[in-house]
C-alpha cells in the first residue's frame, strides 16, 4: 500500500515555500485536515497555491505578508498553529500587522505559553484573547530586539522551537540570530525535520547539541524549486504493526517511506522489531512480516516517537507480558489527554491498564471484549484502537470493535479505513448486514442509502441487478420467458459500480434502468428461480468490510438469512404511487396518478405470489411503515434499532 504524505513535512514546506520568494512545487503533499487549514492560512496572507493531480504550486510572500492583517482558523493543527504564530508574529513586528489565530475548542486547551513567551521576551506584542498562555492569539506588533539569544522551554512541545527556527530567518538580515532552548527539549527528531527542511531552503542552522542555535546573519529563504514529500511515518505504523500481527505469508508492503525516511517516527521500526516484527527496509519502502507470537513484551522510553508510541500501546495487547512506555507526558495535551483516553478505551476491549502522569502500561488480553470505542475527535485514537478489532488472531470467536467518529482521521489520513480495508480480510460472517426488504417504491433505496451514509457502509441495490439483467437480456434477444437463456446472461453480466453509478459493459446505464420498462420487464423476468441463483454469488459479494446495508425484496429472506438487523418496509400503495408521481414529475416525466398505483398493487401481488423468494417478512424482520415519515425519522429509527442489535455499550 502507498501512504498519505507526512503532516509534519507537509505543513513545514507549506510554510517555507510560503516565505520563500518565487513558486516552489510540492510532490505527494499531504491532503488532509491539517495541510487544508496552512493552505487556507497562506492563501488569506496572499500566496498564490495550485493543486493539480499530486502537485501543488505555491507562489511565496518573498518575506512579507501582502496583507497587513488577518483572521486565520488554524483546526487543531499543532504544525500549523506554532509555527504561524512566530512567524506572523515576526511579520506584524518588521512590517506592521495585526493577526488572530484560532482553532478548535481543544486547540484551546492546547498551551502555547512557552512560544509566547518566547515571543514576548523578542518584543513582540502577543495578547492571549482566552486563557493566558493558549489560543487564540492576537498578534499586533511590536520592536524585536535580536541582541539577546532568545530563549525558548522545550519541554512540553518542540513545536515551540521548531517554530523560531522556522520563522526567525526573516529578522536575520543585520545579524546572527541564537535561540536557546531553556531546560530539556522533547521530541527531538521533530527538530531534525525541521533542520532539514530549512537547509533545503537555503537556511544553515549552526547548533550545539540540542541547546543553542543559530540562524547565520544574510540567510534567506530560497525555493529548492521543486520538492518530494515523503510517505507519513507516523501513519505507517498502524499498517507496520498490523505486518507485526498478521498470521498470513504474504508481508504487508509498505510503499512511500522507509530507511532513508528524515522523520523520526520511522523508529517505530525498531519498536515493532523489538516486539517481534520482521522488516525488511529499502530506501523509501518497508516490509513487514509477523515474527515472534504472541508479541515480544517492551519496556521503552518513548519520548522520540510520541505519536507513533500510541500504536505500541495497541499492540501491547497482543504482546507475552505487560507493556511499559515511558516518557510521553506530552501525551496529555495533544489532540486529547492521550493516556487517559488510551487507558480509558483499551479497558473497554477488557485489558489492564496502568497509567502515570507520563507512562502507560498495558497488559496482555486473553480475552477481548466487544466494545463501542470512542475517539475524543483523535484521529490517533481511531486509528490504533482499530488494531483491537484483530483479536479474532488471538481467540477462536472474534468480538467486534466499533469506531466512533471514524472521519476524525481525516487530520492527517482521511482514506485511513479504506487503505485498511483494502490489505485485511474478514470471514463474511462476522461482517455485519442490514437488511431492507420491502415493496416496490416503498423507498427502500433510499432508506439504505442514508443509513449506509451514516454507518460508512457499502450499499447494495439488488432491484438494480435485476434491472441490470433485464437490460442485457433485452439488449442480447433473450425473451423474459427463457428462464435458461436469463440465467446466462445474469451470470456473465459485465458490471462496475461507481458510487450511484451503474455500468454495463462499460457504459454508463444508470439512467436507462430506471425507465419503467426495464422496472417492469425486471419484476416479470426476477420469477425465474435459475436468474434467482445466477445472482446469488454476484449479490453475496457485496459484503465487504466495515459492512453493507442490502435492499430489495429478499434480502433478509434468501440472501442474508443470517443478518443481525432485518427491516421490512412498507408503505401505503396511495403513499408510494404519491412518490413515485413526484419523482417522474421531478425528472420531466408526465404519469397518471392512478394508474401508477394501479400498476404498483399488480407488481406487490406477482411479487408477493411467485413461487421463488416471495415478497414476505423475514420472521426477525422489524416492520417499519414509513407512509408518515420524514427520510431523516426513518434512518433514525434504523441506525437506533441498530445500535440496540449491538450490545457494545453494556459491556464497555
Ligand atoms: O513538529 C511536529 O511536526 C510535531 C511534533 C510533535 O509534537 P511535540 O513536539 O509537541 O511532541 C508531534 O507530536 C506532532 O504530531 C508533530
Ligand atoms: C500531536 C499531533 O498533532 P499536532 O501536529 O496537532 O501537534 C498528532 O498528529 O499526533
Amino acid at each position: 500500500m502507498r501512504l498519505p504524505g507526512s503532516k509534519s513535512i507537509s505543513n513545514r514546506l507549506l510554510l517555507l515555500a510560503g516565505l520563500s520568494a518565487g513558486q516552489t512545487t510540492l510532490v505527494d503533499l499531504l491532503d488532509s485536515d491539517d495541510t487544508q487549514v496552512m493552505l487556507d492560512a497562506l492563501r488569506t496572507l496572499g500566496c498564490a497555491i495550485e493543486r493539480d493531480g499530486d502537485t501543488t504550486r505555491i507562489t511565496g510572500l518573498g518575506g512579507r505578508a501582502a496583507v497587513a492583517s488577518a483572521e486565520l482558523f488554524l483546526g487543531n493543527a499543532g504544525t500549523a498553529m506554532r509555527p504561524l504564530t512566530a512567524a506572523l508574529a515576526v511579520l506584524a513586528c518588521e512590517h506592521g500587522g495585526d493577526y488572530t489565530l484560532r482553532g478548535v475548542p481543544r486547540m484551546h486547551e492546547r498551551p502555547i505559553g512557552d512560544l509566547v513567551d518566547a515571543l514576548r521576551g523578542l518584543g513582540a506584542e502577543v495578547d492571549c484573547l482566552g486563557q493566558e498562555g493558549y489560543p487564540p492569539l492576537h498578534l499586533r506588533g511590536g520592536r524585536l530586539d535580536l541582541g539577546q539569544p532568545v530563549k525558548v522551554r522545550g519541554d512540553v512541545s518542540s513545536q515551540f522551537l521548531t517554530a523560531l527556527l522556522l520563522a526567525l530567518p526573516l529578522a536575520c538580515a543585520e545579524r546572527d540570530v541564537t535561540i536557546e532552548v531553556v531546560g530539556e527539549l522533547i521530541s527531538k527528531p521533530y527538530i531534525e525535520i525541521t533542520l532539514n527542511l530549512l537547509a533545503r531552503f537555503g537556511i544553515a542552522v549552526q547548533r550545539e547539541g540540542w541547546q543553542r542555535f543559530v540562524i547565520p546573519r544574510g540567510s534567506r529563504y530560497q525555493t529548492p524549486g521543486t520538492l518530494p514529500v515523503e510517505a507519513d511515518a507516523s501513519s505507517a505504523s498502524y499498517f507496520i504493526a498490523l505486518g507485526a500481527i498478521a498470521g498470513v505469508d504474504a508481508p504487508v508492503r509498505i510503499e512511500g517511506v522507509g530507511a532513508g525516511s528524515i522523520q523520526g517516527d520511522i523508529r517505530f521500526v525498531e519498536a515493532a522489531e523489538a516486539m517481534g516484527a520482521v522488516v525488511s527496509a529499502e530506501p523509501n519502502a518497508l516490509e513487514v512480516r509477523r515474527g515472534a507470537w504472541p508479541l515480544k513484551a517492551i519496556d521503552l522510553d518513548c519520548n522520540h516517537i510520541p505519536d507513533a508510541a500510541m500504536t505500541l500501546a495497541v499492540m501491547a495487547l497482543y504482546a507475552d507480558g505487560p507493556c511499559t512506555l515511558r516518557n510521553i507526558a506530552s501525551w496529555r495535551v495533544k489532540e486529547t489527554d492521550r493516556i487517559a483516553a488510551m487507558a480509558c478505551e483499551l479497558r473497554k476491549v477488557g485489558a489492564t491498564v496502568e497509567e502515570g502522569a507520563d507512562f502507560i502500561r498495558v497488559h496482555p488480553l486473553a480475552q477481548f471484549r466487544a466494545a463501542s470505542i470512542h475517539t475524543y475527535d483523535d484521529h490517533r485514537m481511531a486509528m490504533c484502537l482499530s488494531l483491537a478489532a484483530f483479536n479474532g488472531l488471538q481467540q477462536a470467536e472474534p468480538v467486534p470493535v466499533r469506531i466512533e467518529d471514524p472521519k476524525c482521521v481525516a487530520k492527517t489520513f482521511p482514506d485511513y479505513f479504506e487503505a485498511l480495508f483494502s490489505v485485511v480480510r474478514s470471514e463474511p460472517r462476522h461482517i455485519p448486514v442490514i437488511t431492507i426488504d420491502g415493496p416496490t417504491a416503498s423507498g427502500k433505496g433510499t432508506l439504505a442509502a442514508g443509513v449506509a451514509a451514516r454507518l460508512g457502509w457499502h450499499t447494495l441495490d439488488s432491484g438494480s441487478l435485476y434491472r441490470v439483467s433485464a437490460l442485457a437480456a433485452r439488449r442480447a434477444g433473450v425473451a423474459p420467458d427463457d428462464e435458461a437463456g436469463l440465467a446466462r446472461v445474469a451470470a456473465g453480466l459485465n458490471l462496475r459500480f461507481e458510487g450511484t453509478s451503474v455500468f454495463l459493459d462499460g457504459a454508463d446505464v444508470t439512467d436507462v434502468l430506471r425507465e419503467e420498462a426495464v422496472g417492469t420487464m425486471a419484476s416479470q423476468i426476477s420469477v425465474w428461480p435459475a436468474l434467482r441463483a445466477a445472482l446469488y454469488e454476484l449479490q453475496c459479494s457485496f459484503r465487504r468490510l466495515p459492512g453493507l446495508v442490502a435492499d430489495g425484496r429478499d434480502m433478509g429472506t434468501v440472501i442474508f438469512p443470517a443478518a443481525p438487523l432485518k427491516i421490512f418496509l412498507t408503505a401505503s400503495a396511495a403513499a408510494r404511487a404519491e412518490r413515485r408521481h413526484r419523482q417522474l414529475l421531478e425528472r420531466g416525466i408526465s404519469a397518471n396518478l392512478d394508474s401508477l398505483r394501479a400498476d404498483l398493487e399488480a407488481r406487490d401481488e406477482r411479487d408477493r405470489h411467485r413461487a421463488t423468494a416471495p415478497l414476505k417478512p423475514a420472521e426477525d424482520a422489524l416492520e417499519l411503515d414509513n407512509s408518515g415519515m420524514t427520510v431523516v425519522e426513518s434512518v433514525e429509527l434504523v441506525l437506533d434499532w441498530w445500535l440496540q442489535r449491538r450490545p457494545f455499550d453494556l459491556l464497555g
